[in-house]
């Protein structure tokens, strides 16, 4: 291959395999010698990608870079190479053909140099003066991802700078969105927030662990654990993610069989995943989760689909969206691990980004179908009060609100009245002029006593054809005026009403509340001049006054 000799003043940025030579290993491992020495004699091919990326279970790479530091003093560099996740990374430095420093590194070898978070292995060299040249051998059976950078000191701490923040910045918000979601659980008992708080909490972990995190600082002496963490994250995190959409999609209302098939799913996956790392199977775990991940994200958007096309489940549209702002994050991702797509910083990020994107619109989707379910629940409590054929309060919303403008009135000392009306023969009408035509006549009844009563008075429909009006403020000889206007009104409104074009008329009975005197005293009292009004003759209103 032609050699291209790069000087250490005015390096091209980002990932360098297009200055690069490289050779991948075919018979038993090479040491540095014999790769040298495949190398003079030409065995090495042109580097034809910035990021060597050959995919699950790659042979190994070697890859050589020739670098020149014309000055006569050593310069400080930051060599940023591999991902965190490779098995075993080995990186020498030479010079005249002999290597001068080696630096062992990779996630199985415990007491090798350290990954630097979401960044590869980095190593501070100092090029001496003169030609050099790297060499770097990769070796893993998860995904061979080899990105190859060297950064000036300055360069190298605003690379460290940014990533810091973005990563306060990526954990902090989904660690305070999932606390906030387990306390909606702990409050409201819904399983979808449990669900979404653990497919967040499954994603932090899992970045953790794809980023170097973990292994860098929370578990630096477990290769063991770091060889299957990410992998065993990915099928966690894809059968979590499935339980909260078909949670919060409803699956179990609308299609009960394709939930059980979801479930048959997400179990036998994660058995799959267990017996394999149980039985220390790298390559197929490796191939599994990745296979596994990839139809968790279409299943995803096929659920989310299916939820807005057929079930028009509440929230189902944001959930759409959230899962493909997940779903392409996450495709992009694990397409350019896995070797299908080029490594790049933007392909590398794509899942955080993705699922940045997704938690947040995930959020507004749990809160908006949260509204969803109240207005259902009001809708539902309203009902409850409500008669459903004149559409007024029923007997139990008349007790309830008439309740608080009695205690008022016996604060304040003021007065109320109620008065007891009933439809006069109402049973003729039924009996003569079918049921339909009684039930129109009592609509209609409604109406008319709806529009003349004031805002502040409370109207409901008692029973049948008996209705009920609390009048805040109002004596019983007040009521009475009140009482006489709308007798007049039914009787002259009514003759519309009927097919015969015969008036109803309605008997009228009221009552003054006392002081203290219970609600069902003064309802009763009430009932008992309505009797007295049937009794005197029908069609008129019978009321006792306070004095009485
Ligand atoms: N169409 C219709 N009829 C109802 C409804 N609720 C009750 N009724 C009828 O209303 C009639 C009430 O009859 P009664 O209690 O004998 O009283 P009435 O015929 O009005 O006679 P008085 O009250 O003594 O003037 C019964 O036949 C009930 O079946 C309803 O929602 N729709």
């Amino acid at each position: 291959a032609p050699q291209q000799v790069l000087s250490v003043h005015g390096l091209p940025q980002g990932s360098l395999g297009r200055y690069a030579q490289v050779l991948q290993e075919k018979g038993p491992p090479l040491t540095l010698e014999a790769a040298q020495s495949r190398w003079r004699s030409g065995a090495f091919t042109a580097g034809s990608s910035a990021v060597f990326n050959t995919g699950i279970g790659a042979r190994p790479l070697w890859v050589r870079l020739a670098l020149r530091n014309p000055g006569d003093a050593a310069v400080p560099l930051r060599l940023a190479a591999g991902a965190t996740w490779l098995d075993q990374l080995d990186i020498y430095l030479v010079q005249d053909g002999k290597p001068v420093a080696a630096w062992p590194a990779g996630d199985e070898r415990s007491e090798a140099h350290p990954p630097n978070p979401a960044i590869g292995y980095t190593i501070d060299l100092s090029i001496p003066p003169g030609d050099v040249e790297l060499y770097l051998r990769a070796d893993s059976t998860d995904p061979l991802v080899l990105p190859v950078e060297l950064l000036t000191p300055q360069q190298a701490m605003a690379q460290e700078r940014r990533n810091h923040y973005w990563y306060g910045f990526l954990y902090g918000v989904m660690l305070a969105l999932a606390a906030f979601n387990l306390t909606l659980f702990a409050d409201l008992r819904q399983r979808s927030y449990l669900y979404y708080s653990l497919y967040l909490l499954c994603l932090v972990v899992g970045n953790i662990a794809y980023t170097g995190h973990g292994y860098a600082w929370l578990w630096p002496n477990a290769p063991h654990f770091q060889r299957y963490v990410i992998l065993g994250m990915m099928g966690l995190l894809s059968a979590v993610g499935l339980l909260f959409a078909c949670s919060f999609l409803s699956v179990a209302d609308h299609a009960p069989r394709l939930l059980r098939a979801v479930r048959w799913y997400i179990g036998a996956g994660l058995l799959l995943l267990a017996s394999l790392i149980a039985f220390d199977e790298h390559l197929a775990t490796a191939q599994s989760a990745f296979v596994y991940m990839t139809t968790f994200a279409v299943i995803m958007v096929a659920l989310g689909t299916l939820g807005v096309v057929r079930w028009r489940a509440p929230a189902a549209r944001h959930f759409v969206v959230a899962a493909w702002c997940g779903m392409l994050g996450a495709s992009l991702t694990v397409l350019a691990v896995w070797g299908f797509l080029p490594y790049t910083t933007l392909s590398y990020h794509g899942l955080e980004a993705g699922v940045l994107l997704e938690a947040v619109l995930l959020a507004r989707a749990v809160a908006y179908r949260m509204r969803v379910q109240q207005d259902a629940t009001l809708l539902a409590e309203r009902l409850a009060g409500t008669d459903p054929l004149t559409s007024l309060p029923n007997r139990r919303a008349f007790i309830e609100r008439s309740a608080v403008i009695l205690k008022l009135a016996d604060r304040k000392q003021r007065a109320a009245s109620v008065i007891m009306l009933d439809l006069d023969h109402f049973k003729r009408i039924n009996d003569e002029l079918g049921h339909d035509a009684g039930d129109r006549v009592l609509v209609a009844a409604s109406a008319l006593l709806q529009q003349m009563c004031r805002a502040s008075d409370i109207l409901a429909r008692w029973g049948g054809e008996e209705f009920i009006i609390l009048m805040p403020d109002t004596t019983a000889s007040q009521a009475g005026v009140f009482a006489e206007r709308l007798r007049v009104a039914i009787q002259e409104a009514s003759a519309a009403w009927r097919p015969d074009g015969q008036p109803v008329t309605a008997s009228f009975g009221i009552a003054e509340r006392r002081e203290g005197m219970p609600f069902n005293a003064l309802v009763k009292a009430a009932d008992v001049q309505l009797y007295a009004a049937k009794q005197g003759g029908r069609n008129r209103v019978c009321f006792q006054t306070r004095a009485a």
